[in-house]
Order: C-alpha cells, then sequence, then structure tokens
C-alpha cells in the first residue's frame, strides 16, 4: 500500500503530524510497536504517569493512592490518544513493529515475519530513547533493579532504594520516594548535584534534599550489584550499600535498534542518534527524524517543535528550523521544582558578556508565606549593556510556571527594565520579578 507520508513511532512529534496531515486530507499511516504506548513515551511511561505520582505524593496521599491515580491518568490518556488519530478518516495506525526495506519503503512485523510493507515519498522517523543501563558487573541477572518505567510499575513502596545517577529522571525519583517515606541514597559518578547548573540552586537543592532525608554518595563509580535474599547489594569504589530496590537512571539514549536504517541510506551521528540537518532532514533526503531519537535535548516540547519544523517542510516555507526555536526552558520537577532557561551568569561570562546578577531567595516573595515552603532561591542574568535578559534559574514553588515568562521575554528582546516595571497579580510568584530584574 502507498501513503503520502509513514511515520514510525507515536511519540508527540509523530502523532501530532499525522493528525494535522490527515485533517489536511493526506493519507498517513502510523506504526507504533505497542498498544501500550498509544501516545508515546511521556503519557504512558514518563512525563505524565512520574508527574502525576510526584502530585499525589506532594498531596500527602499514600504509594498505593498515588499509583492507583496514575494508572487511571495514562489509560485515560492512551485511548484517548489512540482514538484522536483511529478516528481520523485519512491515518491508519498500525500496532506493529516497524523497519525498512528501502529508503521509500517501510515493513510491518507480526513476530519476526513481514506482515505487510508500504511504501512513500515521505517517511518519519520517531522511535523515542530508551535507558542506557551501564555495563555494571551483575545489573542483567540481579533482581529488583528498574529503570524508570520498571519503577513506576512496583506494586508495592520499598523501605530502601539506592539510585544510580543524579540527573533529571534521578531527581525527580529521589524526591518523590523521599516524599513518599522510602530512605534513599544516591550513588553518582559526578562531584555533584545540577554540576552544570547555578552555584547556588545547585547547592540549595542538594541541601533542601539532604535535610529531608537523602543521602547522597558522589564521585563514585559503581563496580557490582547483586542480591542478598531479595534485597541488592551495591559495591562501589569506597563502600557497599543495600536496599529493597534500585533505580538506575545514567541517561537515555536513541532508539535506533532493528530499524536497519542502512537500508535506507540514514547514518547515525558519534552519539548513535539519527544524524539530521537543521531542517530535521536525515542523510536520505526524503526521510525527517524527530523526537529523542535525533539526538540533543530530551523533551516533549523539543519532540512537539521539531513537529513544527517537518510540518513547516511539508505544508509551509520551510522557515522554521532547529536554529530558530529560542530558548528552551526546562524544569526539573523536585520539591519545589527547579527550572531554568538561558543561560547562569558564569555561562555568560564565558560567552563574553558583562553581566549584572538579580537574586531573591523565595522567603521573601510574599506568597511565600501562603504556600507555607520558605525554601528555594530565584537568579536572573541580565546583560549590562544592553539590559537584555540572558537568562533565568529559579529554584521554588511555581517556578514550572513563570519559567515561560522568561523564555517570551529572551525570545522577544523584552528589555529586564519591562520585567523590572511590570505589573503583576499578586500574592503570585511571578511579582518576584519586580524585584528580580531590579539588577
Ligand atoms: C521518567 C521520565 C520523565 C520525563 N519527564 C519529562 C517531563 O516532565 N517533561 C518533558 O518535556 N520531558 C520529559 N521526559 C522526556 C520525554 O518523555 C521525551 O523527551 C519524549 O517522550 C520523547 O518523545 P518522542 O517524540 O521522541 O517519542 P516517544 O514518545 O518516545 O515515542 C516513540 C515511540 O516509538 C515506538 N517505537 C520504537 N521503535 C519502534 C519501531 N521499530 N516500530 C514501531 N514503533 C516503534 C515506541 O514504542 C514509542 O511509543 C521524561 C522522560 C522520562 C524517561
Ligand atoms: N522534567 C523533565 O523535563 C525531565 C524529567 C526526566 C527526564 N527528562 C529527560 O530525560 C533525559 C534523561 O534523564 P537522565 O536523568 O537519565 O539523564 P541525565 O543525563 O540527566 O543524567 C544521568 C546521570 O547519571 C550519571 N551517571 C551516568 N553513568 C553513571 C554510572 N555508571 N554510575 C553513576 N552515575 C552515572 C551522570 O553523572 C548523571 O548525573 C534528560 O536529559 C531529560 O531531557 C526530562
Amino acid at each position: 500500500m502507498s501513503y503520502d507520508v509513514i511515520i514510525i513511532g507515536f511519540g508527540k512529534a509523530g502523532k501530532t503530524l499525522a493528525g494535522a496531515l490527515g485533517s489536511d486530507g493526506k493519507k498517513v499511516a502510523l506504526i507504533e510497536k505497542s498498544s501500550k504506548m498509544y501516545g508515546g513515551t511521556c503519557i504512558n511511561v514518563a512525563c505524565i504517569p512520574s508527574k502525576t505520582l510526584i502530585e499525589e505524593a506532594g498531596r500527602g496521599q499514600s504509594f498505593k493512592d498515588a499509583m492507583d491515580r496514575k494508572i487511571d491518568v495514562v489509560n485515560a490518556l492512551n485511548k484517548k490518544n489512540y482514538d484522536n488519530l483511529a478516528d481520523n478518516e485519512k491515518v491508519d495506525v498500525y500496532t506493529n513493529t516497524a523497519r525498512f526495506k528501502d529508503s521509500k519503503t517501510v515493513e510491518i512485523l507480526d513476530g519476526e515475519d513481514v506482515k505487510e510493507e508500504f511504501t512513500s515519498e515521505t517517511i518519519v522517523i520517531n522511535t523515542g530513547a530508551k535507558s542506557n543501563i551501564p555495563g555494571i558487573e551483575g545489573i542483567d541477572t540481579t533482581k529488583n533493579i528498574f529503570d524508570s518505567e520498571g519503577i513506576m510499575e512496583l506494586d508495592h513502596q520499598p523501605d530502601s532504594l539506592v539510585v544510580l545517577g543524579a540527573g533529571y529522571i534521578s531527581l525527580e525519583f529521589i524526591s518523590l520516594f523521599t516524599k513518599l517515606g522510602t530512605k534513599v541514597t544516591v550513588i553518582d559518578r559526578a562531584e555533584h548535584v545540577l554540576i552544570k547548573e547555578d552555584k547556588d540552586i545547585g547547592t540549595a537543592v542538594y541541601d533542601d534534599l539532604v535535610e529531608a532525608g537523602v543521602e547522597f554518595v558522589s564521585g563514585t563509580e559503581t563496580t557490582k550489584v547483586s542480591n542478598d535474599g531479595d534485597s541488592v547489594v551495591v559495591e562501589t569504589d569506597n563502600a557497599t550499600f543495600k536496599a529493597d530496590a534500585m533505580l538506575v537512571a545514567t541517561g537515555r539514549v536513541p532508539n535506533t535498534e532493528g530499524l536497519a536504517l542502512e537500508k535506507a541510506g540514514v547514518k547515525l551521528d558519534d552519539d548513535g542518534a539519527v544524524a539530521v540537518d537543521d531542517n530535521l532532514r536525515t542523510t536520505a533526503e526524503n526521510i525527517y527524524a524527530v523526537g529523542d531519537v535525533k539526538g540533543g535535548m530530551q523533551f516533549t516540547y523539543i519532540s512537539l517543535d521539531d513537529f513544527r519544523i517537518v510540518h513547516d517542510q511539508l505544508k509551509g516555507d520551510g522557515g522554521r528550523t532547529t536554529e530558530n526555536r529560542g530558548a528552551v526552558p526546562y524544569t526539573v520537577f523536585i520539591d519545589p521544582p527547579f527550572s531554568k532557561v538561558g543561560m547562569t551568569a558564569s555561562q555568560a561570562r564565558k560567552k563574553g558578556h558583562e553581566v549584572l546578577e538579580g537574586k531573591v531567595p523565595v522567603k521573601e516573595i510574599p506568597r511565600h508565606k501562603v504556600n507555607n515552603d520558605e525554601r528555594g532561591v530565584f537568579k536572573a542574568v541580565v546583560d549590562k549593556e544592553t539590559d537584555k535578559v540572558l537568562g533565568a534559574s529559579l529554584y521554588g514553588k511555581g517556578s514550572e510556571e513563570i519559567i515561560n515568562i522568561i523564555k517570551l521575554a529572551i525570545d522577544h528582546d523584552i528589555p529586564a527594565t519591562v520585567l523590572k516595571n511590570n505589573i503583576y497579580t499578586h500574592p503570585t510568584m511571578a511579582e518576584s520579578f519586580n524585584n528580580l530584574f531590579d539588577v
């Protein structure tokens, strides 16, 4: 069968593209290997379930109640995502593993066998990423070791948890399990959490987590894991730890295995991601790659922006590229959340800016009294000569929302003075910008 566009993987970019092109009258095939993944990683096994658990734990719910609501949320979204595309009469959803036969032909498999093949002039790879599991002795054979997916499927709460890695995924699960009452020990090869972030903020996050009961073992290599009964024993280069379970959160790697990319002339970059240009074209001219599989920043909203770029190639003037998506904000959903956009002061200085810094401890923002939470600090970086906002690092309640205002200011050259003199509603965390940008 022939299609206008074939999309491999039900990720954020792919499903949005399928919906948009289908509504536009294009015949689209969307191929997803598992019915459990309709809607992709974010809604089924990543952002949405993890944030639902964090929200429920924050409201004081038990492990079981939090898990039950997570299951309801995921099931509802999975169905809604499937229905959205299946109800679009121009879109065919196939629940099969896909692989390339050549640059214009995709095979779908039933087990090992080829079930059908489809052809198209335009093919989009949106197969996401999977957990990177380091080659530590015993890691494949030891029970009660989980990645981020497995840890969200647990049927009972561990009393103790060892977490390997202290990046985004770990920090969120460390915060979650600590809130639920699990004793958490974190082993990381880096010297400090959030090592690339603003130093004051990295320190504040560390101090708050330690205060909450987390034990950090930094700058440490893990050498071996094994079981003692049901417990996991973790040997490192300076001590041995024992816990009910272990979470491995040491990065995510692009999902390219089994796609037979070489048959389509699609090359990988040095990091094993699908190599793309600014328009997300791969080394095969008619094939695009979007989302985590193409490497770079791994966020759902980057995948969504990748949709905009490819859609612009197919239906627009091609003006949108990876080079003009503006500043990319992010939030680590710990308690309280940490959000960042643009540069830290030291990053800005390294780029040659003379900078002014704004700093407001959360305990000086009136809203903190209402929130009954004085933890955190907000920092901003402004170019001394031009009054341009260069970045902000916000650690505190509400930061996940208000960081988006600063992205807008950076992208649209709204000077720091405007943010300083703007009217904000009261009592809100956003009104702290009156002081934060008074540099
Ligand atoms: C625990 C966790 C928490 C996260 N939290 C956040 C967050 O709060 N905010 C945020 O923005 N990002 C978050 N992320 C990152 C975010 O989940 C990803 O960046 C995003 O989901 C990537 O989407 P994607 O479009 O690349 O494809 P995905 O959503 O990963 O979809 C790829 C799909 O392709 C399918 N597939 C793979 N191979 C084949 C094949 N050969 N044939 C057919 N189908 C195939 C897969 O089953 C999958 O459904 C989190 C990630 C994790 C792991
Ligand atoms: N809120 C969000 O937006 C959000 C949340 C979770 C994940 N994500 C996305 O998922 C991606 C992956 O997250 P991640 O936390 O797995 O990766 P990461 O790259 O952020 O962190 C990996 C951590 O593992 C450590 N590490 C690596 N190998 C190790 C080893 N052998 N022993 C000990 N420590 C080791 C590193 O020092 C680092 O601290 C992120 O880059 C992010 O884009 C986003």
